[in-house]
């Protein structure tokens, strides 16, 4: 399993008026193969998750990745931590499906033709057989995600980091995605309000106004929560 460490870590992030301190001195080592991020909106859970990937900047502090400083060695760090949007549009940039699977694995198939055949067979893989030339635009809500999905997981990252990836499905298609981000053999850091999924977790951490306020046994971070609501 990989190891992520967040060393004393401060998130300030620009505004109109003044800095927004989103998070506040934060120290963690995740080792679980499952950890899942929960709390309010506006907490800071999409924050912390995109620390780890070097979406965004550590104001002080570090953080590292099986022993790579994100802020020094953020290619690297890239190629090991998969990074999957809510919304895919944020991350289907080519016209169709298979176009846009092949793109994630430029830097894994040097070769035009055997890209394309790698890329159909991620698509068969994660049940879009078929749907290769179809634009991106015409899939459906579930179906989009799960290309998403697949291209980040094609490129055989060691974390995968999923921020809501179930919220804008509906309960068929988000059980479909559940089911295949809880197959994965890699460590899975999931940023959710979904409080059933993050109880099946190893460990989850609540997050409250930039601050990790609970951080332990998934069941027990879900009660926390709720008895804070
Ligand atoms: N780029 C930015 N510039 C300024 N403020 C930001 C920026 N990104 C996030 N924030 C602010 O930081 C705080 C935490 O945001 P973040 O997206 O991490 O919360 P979240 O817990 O993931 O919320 P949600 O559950 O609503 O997705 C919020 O107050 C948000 O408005």
């Amino acid at each position: 399993m990989s190891t992520i460490e967040i060393e004393e870590v401060t998130v300030r992030l620009p505004t109109a008026d003044e800095d927004l301190l989103v998070l506040d001195r934060t120290s963690l080592r995740l080792t679980e193969r499952r950890v899942a991020l929960i709390g309010p909106n506006g907490s800071g859970k999409s924050t912390l998750a995109r620390l780890l990937n070097g979406l965004v900047t550590a104001t002080t502090g570090r953080v590292v990745v099986d022993g790579l400083d994100v802020a020094k060695q953020g290619r690297e760090v890239r190629r090991r931590v998969g990074f999957a949007f809510t919304d895919p549009a944020a991350q289907l940039v080519m016209p169709t499906a298979v176009e846009d699977v092949a793109l994630s694995l430029r830097r894994l198939h040097k070769d035009k033709r055997e890209r394309q055949r790698a890329a159909l067979a991620v698509l068969d893989a994660y049940g879009l057989t078929g749907l290769g030339d179809r634009s991106v635009h015409s899939l459906s809500g579930g179906q989009r995600q799960l290309l998403a999905l697949a291209g980040v997981l094609a490129t055989d990252p060691s974390i995968l980091v999923a921020d809501e990836p179930t919220t804008l499905l509906d309960l068929g298609n988000s059980r479909r995605i559940a089911d295949l981000l809880f197959s994965l053999e890699q460590q899975l850091v999931l940023v959710t309000h979904d409080l059933d999924l993050a109880a099946r977790c190893d460990r989850a951490l609540l997050v409250h106004d930039g601050r990790v306020v609970f951080d332990g046994p998934a069941d027990e971070a879900v009660a926390t929560y709720r008895a804070m609501a």
